[in-house]
């Protein structure tokens, strides 16, 4: 397993470290004075001299805006504190005592300042909270959230209340939190920014995905020492050529159509080999096979991928190939990759009997129950790892929705996997590549445009 230096932890998880810091002599006061200095040092920098409205809750989120209002009050920033609820907590009941400036029932200054709920939020907000928070939010030009938005479930990236605010800062507190990187909540955080509160690694723990690096061919590469890909189609070759294309940008050697395909559009350098499929997936050079984009889904095309599956161990499945994948249908020993968008992770959890309802406890369940890795993409990418390690990543740009991305994402994770990485580290690096090359193409694009700007990312992570 990786080491999980950058943890990205559930509520109950950040309980668990929350306690480890407490049995090594913390107080939850000192915590939360820590943690509310920080955070007021990044809306220090945000507020800019400008006046601040904290609005705090019943629980230690509440008690972290007691500690921020206090401390920009000390520094000369005009500070006032809206605070609904009565306090609960200890800990937040002494940061409110110590706490001298005015609490108002409405504020108009230039910046909202969000401790109303953090990770303790159980239930929606109703209706008299949410008509504050949306009253407030109008008021405020710049928002800044601490730790959560209050009304974003900590754990699976749920929003419990309907039509809150967005943010331009999030500071989360200890530790990132699954919904600071799952949508829809993270479209609503803006910038995020990290607090430590000396956390360190958590076994088990999620981690957020860090910049890989792609090393250049050595120097006594040829093209089958560098990885060959075998892209397979079927009935529909326009999505198999999407995804061999982008795959002889991503590192691979050498790569391969296996279809019955003949087009002038066809690059000189892709190889389209029509042989029986048997026949083209018995050549020992392979190192792993792609298939899935436009692959069918008939009989004919299930023919195709248990050939595949039969013929080849080292795999990326998409498309086609998760509509069509039923249990046992991997073995053993074989490293295989799916990378289903939420229709696909919702056939493949019907196919295997999974009915968990959060979608990383599906991705789990499928990468248990069909035994191996699973990229759940989207514009908020979950990949479970061989080992079951979750990773999370920054949020993908949301010109990637259009036909074809999906292709071009697989094509790239199979050459990776071509190249001798394994189908975890294949599926990261690929979601960073098809990441930054989405960022780099101009947009509106379409995915064969993608396809140019891979080479520029990849240089860029070299
Ligand atoms: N875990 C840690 O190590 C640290 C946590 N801190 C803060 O503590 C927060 C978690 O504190 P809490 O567990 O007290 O949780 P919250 O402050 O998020 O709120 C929980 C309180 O709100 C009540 N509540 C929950 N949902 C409600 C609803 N819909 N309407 C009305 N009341 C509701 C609960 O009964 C409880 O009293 C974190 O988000 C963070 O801001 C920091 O103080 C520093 C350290
Ligand atoms: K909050």
């Amino acid at each position: 397993m990786k080491p999980t230096t950058d943890p990205v932890l559930t509520a109950r998880e950040m309980r668990g470290a929350e306690e480890r810091l407490m049995a090594g002599g913390a107080t939850a006061r000192t915590l939360m004075e820590i943690a509310g200095r920080e955070a007021a040092d990044w809306v220090w920098r945000a507020a800019a001299g400008r006046s601040v409205t904290v609005l705090c809750g019943p629980g230690n989120n509440g008690g972290d805006g007691f500690v921020i209002a206090r401390v920009l009050q000390e520094r000369g920033l005009p500070v006032e504190v809206i605070a609904p609820l009565d306090t609960g907590a200890q800990a937040a009941g002494e940061a409110r005592a110590a706490y001298a400036g005015p609490i108002v029932e409405s504020a108009d200054n230039a910046v909202l300042v969000d401790c109303l709920f953090g990770t303790g939020l159980s239930r929606p907000l109703g209706g008299d909270l949410t008509g504050l928070l949306r009253d407030l939010a109008q008021r405020h030009a710049y928002r800044i959230a601490v730790d959560l938005p209050s009304g974003v479930e900590s754990d699976a990236g749920r929003m419990l209340d309907e039509d809150l605010p967005d943010y331009h800062l999030t500071i989360a507190l200890g530790a990132w939190k699954r919904s600071h990187w799952l949508m829809p909540a993270a479209a609503r955080m803006g910038e995020r920014r990290l607090v430590d509160l000396g956390i360190g690694e958590v076994a088990g723990a999620a981690r957020l995905s860090t910049t890989p690096q792609v090393s250049p061919p050595p120097a006594s590469a040829h093209k089958y020492s560098r990885g060959l890909l075998a892209v397979v189609g079927g009935a529909m070759p326009g999505a198999a050529m999407l995804a061999a294309r982008a795959a002889m940008r991503a590192g691979a050697g050498y790569v391969k159509l296996l279809a019955d395909y003949k087009s002038p559009m066809t690059p000189d350098e892709l190889v389209v080999d029509d042989s029986a499929l048997e026949e083209s997936l018995s050549d020992e050079r392979i190192d792993a096979v792609a298939i899935g984009p436009g692959l069918g889904r008939d009989a004919a095309a299930r023919g195709r991928l248990l050939t595949a599956l039969a013929r080849a161990d080292r795999l990326v499945l998409d498309a086609d190939a998760l509509m069509l994948l039923r249990p046992g249908d991997i073995e053993d020993g074989q490293e295989v990759l799916l990378t289903p968008h939420g229709g696909e992770l919702d056939a493949l959890c019907q196919a295997f009997g999974v009915e968990a309802s959060d979608r990383i406890e599906r991705a789990l369940a499928v990468h248990r129950l069909a035994g191996c890795a699973i990229l759940a993409k989207g514009p908020d990418n979950v990949l479970i790892d061989q080992d079951g390690q979750i990773t999370l990543f920054p949020p993908a740009p949301s010109w990637l929705s259009t036909a074809g991305t999906g292709d071009v994402l697989s094509g790239i994770a199979a050459s990776r996997m071509a190249t001798g990485k394994n189908a975890g580290d294949a599926a990261e690096e690929a979601v960073w590549l098809h990441t930054l090359a989405a960022r780099m193409t101009p947009a509106p694009f379409c995915s064969g445009d993608l396809i140019r700007y891979i080479p520029i990312a990849y240089e860029h992570f070299l």
